[in-house]
């Protein structure tokens, strides 16, 4: 959909040179990406993938970048940074921070089955495993605090019914957060938005996660929360689809067996996970940025689903079967 900032195969090749990368072959515009401009690039070395980040700072990036140079050391599938030969991941290209990363084969599995569920869960434990001893913090940007600072920007554009919704399940999270339970729950580095356009898949073979932009140190049952809504859905109703659910959970859970406390927090952090997108919709929906958000995503899908996980009983974290 769009490219921001135009790149030319001159200026990627002056560019390129401080990458031990040889010399660049070919670039091609990503038309998806709804953020950042995206180019597939090919050099002498190989396949690659060059972003130029349209809102995040040079400050803002090296925690991601590090974070996916992190996991990718430790084998879990996400596209590796590359550094330049001053060994820096993040660089101005059009006076824009700039990095490339290695490109991921395959392509979005859109119509997940139990098998790629289970691929999905597996590699999320192995994540949070290898994200244990990530040195650098930054909390989750889409938590708690930013529900708070985002909740008045968007009531006034919503019936008394969605305002009490919206405030209740606020409400309802605030008293969560203080609980024992909540603060015993593990956490480190999250990915916070692994959805099915996150994930790449070769066939069955799931060959990596990507889009990190949103990662942040959070619990990690709430990770496992977003994933579920949308990987295990009827993306028409929003109702869990007991196989996926099943066969992502088990897969997580041979890896990284859940905990007691997890098991308590599972339903409230499918309502949370519920209530941080259709927050984040909504804001994008009633108060979009410039051209960036060209589609808006409907924030209904999520009003939907919160209201799903509030009412009805939600199957287990762990089955004995
Ligand atoms: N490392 C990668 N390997 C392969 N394809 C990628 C990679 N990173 C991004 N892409 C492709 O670029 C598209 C846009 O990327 P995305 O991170 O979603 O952009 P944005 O953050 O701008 O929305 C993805 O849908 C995917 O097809
Ligand atoms: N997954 C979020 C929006 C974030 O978009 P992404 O393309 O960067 O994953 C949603 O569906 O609301």
């Amino acid at each position: 959909m769009a490219v921001f900032t135009s790149v030319t195969l001159d200026d990627l090749s002056s560019w390129i040179k401080q990458f031990p990368l040889g010399k660049a072959l070919s670039i091609k515009g990503i038309a998806s990406g709804i953020e950042n401009s995206n180019f597939f690039i090919t050099t002498e070395t190989g396949e690659y993938v060059l972003t130029i980040f349209e809102n995040l700072t040079f400050e803002q990036l090296p925690f991601y970048l590090k974070l996916m140079r992190h996991l990718a050391d430790r084998g879990v599938l996400v596209p590796a940074p590359v550094a330049n030969i001053a060994g820096e991941l993040v660089t101005a290209l059009h006076g824009k921070p700039a990095s490339i990363v290695s490109k991921l084969d395959g392509a979005s599995q859109m119509h997940p089955e139990p098998v790629h569920c289970a691929a999905v869960g597996a590699m999320l434990a192995l994540m949070h495993l290898a994200g244990k001893d990530f040195p650098l913090y930054q909390e989750n940007l889409r938590s708690l605090n930013w529900w708070h600072e985002t909740t008045p920007k968007v009531l006034p554009f919503l019936s008394d019914e969605l305002r009490h919704l919206l405030c209740a399940e606020v409400h309802y999270q605030d008293a969560f957060d203080s609980t024992p339970i909540y603060r015993a729950l593990p956490r480190g580095p999250v990915h916070a938005d692994l959805f099915r356009n996150n994930v790449m898949f070769d066939g069955e073979k799931l060959t990596g996660f990507f889009d990190f932009y949103f990662a942040g140190c959070d619990a990690w049952i709430f990770d496992v929360a977003v994933t579920v809504n949308d990987w295990c859905i009827d993306t028409a109703t929003g109702e869990l689809d007991v196989a996926r659910v099943r066969a992502l959970l088990n897969a997580y859970n041979l890896v990284r067996p859940f905990t007691t406390e997890e098991s308590v927090a599972w339903k409230p952090m499918l309502r949370a996970a519920a209530l941080r997108f259709w927050l984040s919709r909504l804001y994008d929906y009633y108060q979009p940025r410039d051209a960036e958000m060209l589609t808006p995503h409907d924030p209904a899908h999520f009003e939907r689903i919160l209201r799903l996980r509030e009412s009805l009983p939600v199957p287990p974290l762990t089955s004995d079967l």
